[in-house]
């Protein structure tokens, strides 16, 4: 399930239970004869409908619909004035679902900035109007339902945004997998095109993978994989992405970067990775394959392949080398 569908069906469960909530204070109060109270019971259920409604409506966009918060505006400060204005002590009680409804829907800061509002207020009129014990037996089951919805909202946001970094993150070199490349080059592309800045990407491989696997083993490749993932990250200058295609292969994005560019960073990846030692394998090389985006390339596909074929080309002039393939004709 998606993250905009999850919180469309939690906002649409938190507005219709709450709306069932007050709707059954305003009859209870109907029943006793406490008009004034019914009528606001009847505005807030009006409202949480409202809510309910609003989340229907805005269902493909929850991450950011502001209308939850003009919403629940304005039930807290309904509840507010109402309970300065009647006088009543009970009304206190119908802060509690408030506070949860606040932290459920909006955002973390939000919810807990109309919450703490509601709660200051609360105090203000219990304090002037009820006992001092009960007054803090009130305060302190609000501010205990604060704490512990706004710490599970938090460790839920923690939770959702570890899922998302799993979901583009390859297990072994902590690089973003093959998945999140087609969607972020797609968007360097669509960026490409409407600055008019180039973009060049490069296909890297390592050279006899297979045999320094049927060497070391399957954990010393791993270790190599890992260690040439730090190595590109710190050659690699920030916007530059990183991904892991198979594990001995890997795609750069190089936004903003011409064919002398691309050029110049795919030699000294070379360079460097031929100068270093390994932890495991002692020696290792690579072979790239680039390309710069030429005018006619509007999809990922197109760069893909060309940077596979170049790759390919490098291949064919022996380990340890680069070579160039252009937009619009033959490479070198
Ligand atoms: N995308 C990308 N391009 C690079 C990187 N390093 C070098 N280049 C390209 O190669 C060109 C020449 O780079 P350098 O030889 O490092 O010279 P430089 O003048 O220090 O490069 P910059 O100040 O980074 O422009 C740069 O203008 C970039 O186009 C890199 O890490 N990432």
């Amino acid at each position: 399930m998606t993250e905009t569908r999850l919180r469309t069906y939690t906002h649409l469960a938190g507005y219709c239970l709450a709306a069932l909530f007050i709707a059954s204070l305003a009859l209870q109060n109907l029943r006793y004869g406490f008009y004034g109270l019914f009528y606001l019971a009847t505005g807030m259920t009006l409202l949480t409908l409202a809510g309910a409604a609003y989340t229907f409506v805005c269902r493909r966009r929850q991450l950011s619909a502001p209308g939850h918060m003009m919403i629940l505006t304005a039930l807290n400060i309904g509840l507010i004035v109402a309970m300065y204005t009647m006088n009543t002590a009970g009304i206190s009680h119908w802060s509690m679902p408030l506070i949860l409804l606040n932290l459920l829907i909006l955002p973390l800061r939000q919810g807990l900035i109309l919450s703490l509002f509601l709660f200051l207020a609360l105090a203000v009129f219990l304090l002037f109007r009820q006992p001092l014990q009960e007054t803090l037996t009130i305060l302190t089951g609000a501010m205990a339902l604060i704490a512990i919805g706004a710490l599970y909202i938090w460790h839920y946001n923690h939770m959702a945004q570890s899922a998302e970094d799993l979901a583009i993150t390859d297990p072994v070199t902590g690089a973003h997998n093959a998945r999140f490349l087609d969607e972020t080059l797609q968007k360097e592309i669509s960026r490409a095109i409407a600055t008019g800045h180039s973009l060049s990407v490069i296909t890297l491989a390592i050279d006899y993978a297979d045999e320094a696997e049927d060497l070391h083993g399957k954990n010393g490749i791993q270790t190599l994989f890992r260690e040439i993932t730090q190595h590109l990250f710190g050659v690699i200058r920030a916007g530059d992405t990183l991904y892991t295609l198979k594990e001995s292969e890997f795609f750069l994005i190089l936004p903003f970067t011409p064919e002398e560019g691309v050029r110049v960073i795919a030699e000294r990846i070379r360079r460097t990775i031929a100068e270093h030692n390994w932890a495991v394998v002692g020696k290792a090389t690579v072979s790239l394959g680039c390309t710069t985006r030429g005018s006619g390339d509007t999809r990922t596909d197109a760069l893909r392949k060309r940077a596979h074929l170049a790759l390919e080309e490098a291949r064919k002039h022996g380990a340890d080398s680069t070579w160039f393939l252009p937009g619009d004709a033959t490479g070198s």
